[in-house]
């Protein structure tokens, strides 16, 4: 049987370092002794591929605790349950490291910034100096050493980083010989160690390199899923618990090292319980047990407190809510269901793109430096709550854009609670939509674990909601144009599609008008609603024949017969002297160069129209273009949520959609669109397409995709 080395330090309670009932509380000047923990960690590390960057230095750890973890990261805790450490039957969260171990910067010592569990956002302490010790239901720290190893990984070069699942924490180490130089500066002098004691009462030696315990201090350990672990019962004491011992005299400690070893933290074993079983974690959230992990997380943790509306949100009862988008057609359900999200979704991303150009909001960006703000992960919470509201009882599967990776850690603290007041904001207005809002607002804990729903990862079988919530990210914080898009995927096709497009005029002439003018112009006179000044949400299902368009719902309106679907259709232009073709605006997105050259060998002698989003697939559909293409750099792989929606509206608006091959495009092969030829090729006609895929074949070869 697998074992794995575990140690088991039990803490004391009381004192001043005490964690006593109020989990909330803070240990200051906890010291963690640290032969015991080092001996811990070491242990297993040295094991690992991370011994031949190490010493057998001892470390000492000390704690003290100042930083409260702000229930909002906590969902973040238990947001990857997902590979590394899956091996693990039960371990509890711990963070420890070196002040000026900082990722990306001049890091002093390797030690750096861990987790002894799986990515718990250990990042947003990384340098902080202090020590947070959040106390589960026993007071007793356990310390699993064997993914230590795993948590670094040695590069080619020798370069050591953390493979943290947040890929900015390279510490900057460049090879052995820098990580050995560091850790020789962490090295405390015998004489202090030997002015320590030994206060865990571990006895330890090291010996080339290696650690060894006297077998008397091993025991076996089974955990609740019947793994037999090393453990090494030691102790770890807080200064005033259990009066005079050696232990308790460290205030005046001080190590010589130029980097002070800081910060540890425990959160409750239940937390960060890891499935053994693989298919518990395929999905993350979307099983059953990740579930209830996080619904766990929550009672040990979040103490935000619900609190009730002020107001009746939207001025409707519960009871005059009669709204209901009356949808026909197989998946009329579920149309009528994904038309309230997408609406009232556009709510929420309207408003905060209001406030981006007013400056009173501003982007982030993504660990691939893609942007990023408060409104792809309130669209994607909005959505999902609505969804769920729409389908209780039935299971939910969501393919979305965004997680909450960017949400975790100190840094994310800010942005999650703009998160969430923007998520609550958007959902008092639900009755305009036809749905009650929530009896009370939603906390931060529930706001993620809506967000956190969308990490389904679709495929041939079932169903699966596919959505971008915020399609041309860059277009939304410019003040042009994006989309909202969702589409319904059903054994690997897509039926139906949604696209909210909030700047996309319903009358074509209002395109020539930046959005931003007529925004102005109707606060100075607002504008008859017939004059379609604003944006719209199109719609269709799969084998209807045909789209639909309608007004976004504007300023509060609820739904009414103005917002009522009209059908639109396809351009009916043949000749590519008279046809329009489409693309991303930006280059790096789709070869400008490339779309020129096939539109000088097709005849296409109009100006491309360069469009922000899905909202190409939206001027598609209705006839205000005739051609899409998008031909991405060799190796980009496409997402289905960039096209889902936007594919389906065009296909039954009557155009067609094909790869760069003329091959149709899979959507029933994950979260990516598998094996596309090249490029993506929409036209709204059939003569027009093989023109186009023929010309592709002529040039590609010659071109440098
Ligand atoms: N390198 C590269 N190549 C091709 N495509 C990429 C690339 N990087 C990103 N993306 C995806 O493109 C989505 C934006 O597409 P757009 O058509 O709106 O592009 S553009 O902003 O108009 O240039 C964009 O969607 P959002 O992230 O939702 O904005 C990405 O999914
Ligand atoms: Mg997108």
């Amino acid at each position: 049987m697998a074992t794995t080395s575990l140690l088991r330090l039990p803490l004391h309670r009381g004192g001043s370092g005490s964690i006593g009932e109020d989990r909330r509380q803070l240990c200051s000047n906890r010291p963690v002794f640290s032969d015991a923990l080092w001996a811990a960690l070491r242990r297993d590390a040295l094991n690992s591929p991370l011994a031949r960057f190490m010493k057998p230095t001892p470390v000492v750890a000390m704690a003290s605790s100042r930083h409260w973890v702000p229930s909002a990261s906590v969902p973040s805790a238990v947001g990857l349950i997902d590979d590394r450490f899956r091996n693990w039957g039960t371990a509890r969260r711990i963070l420890y490291g070196v002040r000026g171990a900082r990722s990306g910067g001049r890091g002093r010592c390797c030690t750096g910034t861990s987790n002894v569990g799986h990515e718990t956002g250990a990042n947003r302490v990384k340098g902080e100096g202090g020590v947070e010790i959040k106390q589960g239901e026993e007071d007793e720290l356990v310390v699993s050493s064997s993914a230590l190893g795993k948590f670094w990984q040695g590069t080619e070069g020798g370069a050591v980083r953390e493979a943290h699942d947040n890929g900015a924490s390279s510490l900057g180490l460049q090879n052995v010989n820098d990580v050995e130089k560091d850790l020789d500066s962490a090295v405390f002098s015998p004489a202090d160690r030997v002015a320590q004691g030994n206060p865990g009462g571990l006895r330890h030696s090291f010996e080339d390199g290696r650690i060894s315990v006297p077998e008397e201090q091993v025991s076996q350990y089974a955990d609740s899923n019947g793994v037999v672990h090393d453990s090494i019962e030691t102790e770890l004491q807080s200064p005033g618990s259990g009066g005079a011992s050696p232990k308790d005299n460290r205030s005046d400690y001080k190590p010589q090292a130029k980097v002070e070893p800081v910060f540890l933290e425990v959160i409750p074993e239940d937390l960060v319980r890891i499935h053994p079983d693989l298919s518990d974690t395929v999905g993350l959230f979307d099983g059953q047990q990740p579930l209830r992990v996080v619904e766990q997380a929550q009672k040990e943790a979040d103490v935000e407190p619900a609190k009730e509306w002020d107001w009746w949100p939207s001025g409707l009862q519960e009871d005059q809510i009669k709204i209901k988008p009356d949808v026909q057609g197989k998946y009329g359900r579920e149309m009528a269901a994904a038309i309230q999200a997408v609406q009232l979704a556009c709510m929420l991303s309207q408003r905060v793109q209001e406030r981006l150009l007013r400056h009173e909001e501003k982007a982030g960006s993504k660990k691939d430096k893609s942007l990023i703000t408060v409104a792809d992960w309130g669209v994607q919470a909005v959505v999902s709550w609505v969804l769920t509201q729409s389908f209780q009882g039935e299971e939910l599967s969501m393919v979305a854009e965004e997680d909450t990776k960017g949400l975790r850690g100190q840094s994310g603290v800010d942005m999650s609670q703009r998160v969430v007041n923007a998520v609550n904001e958007c959902l008092c207005e639900a009755s305009v939509v036809g749905i009650a809002p929530p009896k009370q607002p939603l906390g931060s804990y529930e706001v993620l674990k809506f967000i956190n729903k969308g990490t389904a990862l679709g495929g041939p079988t079932g169903r699966h909601w596919v959505l971008d919530p915020v399609d041309g990210t860059l277009g939304f914080v410019r003040g042009d144009q994006y989309a909202v898009a969702l589409a319904l995927v059903d054994d690997g096709e897509v039926v139906l599609g949604v696209l909210g497009c909030p700047n996309f005029p319903m009358r074509t002439a209002w395109l020539g008008y930046h959005h931003r003018y007529y925004r102005l112009a109707m606060q100075i006179a607002p504008p008859d609603p017939s004059l379609w000044h604003r944006g719209c949400v199109m719609t269709a299902q799969k084998g209807e024949g045909r789209a639909w368009m309608q007004p976004m719902i504007f300023n509060g309106e609820t739904f009414n017969e103005f917002h009522a679907p009209r059908e639109v259709s396809v351009s009916s232009v043949v000749d590519p002297a008279d046809a329009t073709f489409c693309e991303p605006v930006e280059k790096a997105n789709s070869s400008h160069s490339f779309t020129a050259g096939l539109a000088d060998t097709l005849g296409l002698r109009n100006e491309p129209l360069r469009v922000y989003s899905m909202a190409k697939y939206a001027a598609i559909a209705r006839g205000d273009a005739e051609i899409f293409m998008k031909f991405a750099k060799a190796g980009y792989k496409e997402k289905i949520w960039d096209h889902a929606a936007g594919v389906l509206i065009v296909q039954e608006a009557g155009g067609v959609v094909t790869d760069a091959g003329g091959r149709p495009l899979d959507f029933s092969k994950g979260r990516f669109l598998e094996g596309l030829d090249r490029g993506i090729v929409a036209c709204c006609g059939k003569s027009l397409h093989n023109k186009i895929i023929a010309a592709v074949d002529a040039s590609y070869n010659s071109s440098t995709l």
